[in-house]
């Protein structure tokens, strides 16, 4: 049998409202996110990959359409409801790495307060160790590259028991030594029984994509890669 796809979206749109009349930002689409590996969705600039990602990511609600997250349908959950998936199960990491953790705590704590922020007690055991951070585990947040802060937000989602970790542009504000880690983790993250999805422009990125999902004025024009 089939597994349940992680995330899947009917006929949806997105308007946003605007002082002069709603924009539509993404249109009838009809998207199957695969169960675990790294989906990416690519397009030029306004083509609605933030959108898309931001409807996957259960932060907005699509104005027209059905989001369905582990087979379960979600829209029309009240508000609370989707702030409790958001909380451990959905997890958004941001384009900048200092916004996704606390810098006033050291990386261990970090770690922690993920897990108890979601309810969880601890968290995983050689998380540090198995996303490239061995020994950091006492050190302020400062004290990182931006890519090793980008590769604890993504350690702080998994403590936090997400099932999908979404970013959006998740290289786009680092330099190529950082980008090239934030690449090794999201690789290193397609092989564990979590979904990864990211919206990029980065060449590099797109290629570790199966599937990459392709947009153009808020359309999707073709899926590769489909696993
Ligand atoms: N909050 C908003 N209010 C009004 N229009 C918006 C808003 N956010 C995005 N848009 C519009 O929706 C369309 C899609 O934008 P979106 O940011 O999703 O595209 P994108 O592919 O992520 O672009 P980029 O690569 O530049 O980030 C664009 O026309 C954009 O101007």
């Amino acid at each position: 049998m089939a597994s349940v796809p992680a995330l899947e979206l009917r006929g949806v749109r997105l308007d946003y409202p605007t002082p002069s009349g709603p924009v539509t930002a993404v249109k009838e689409v009809d998207l199957v996110v695969p169960r675990g590996g790294l989906t990416v969705l690519a397009g030029p600039s306004g083509s609605g990959k933030s959108t898309l990602l931001r409807l996957l990511g259960l932060v907005e609600r699509p104005t027209e359409g059905t989001v369905w997250f582990d087979g379960g349908r979600v829209t029309g959950l009240a508000h609370r409801q989707l702030r409790r998936l958001r909380r451990n199960r959905v997890v958004m990491i941001f384009q900048n790495p200092a916004d996704n953790l606390f810098d006033y705590l050291t990386v261990g704590e970090n770690l922690v307060a993920a897990a108890q922020l979601a309810g969880r007690r601890a968290a995983q055991e050689n998380l540090l160790e198995r996303l490239g951070l061995p020994g950091t585990e006492g050190w302020r947040v400062s004290a990182l590259s931006g890519g090793q802060q980008q590769r604890l937000a993504f350690a702080c989602a998994i403590a936090a028991g997400a099932e999908v970790v979404l970013a959006d542009e998740p290289t786009s504000q680092l330099d190529a030594r950082s980008a090239t880690l934030v690449l090794e983790t999201l690789a290193e993250l397609a092989t564990w029984d979590v979904t990864v999805v990211a919206a990029s422009h980065d060449d590099r990125l797109i290629e570790l994509g199966s599937p990459v999902v392709r947009l153009r004025d808020g359309r999707i024009t073709s899926t590769e890669g489909l696993r």
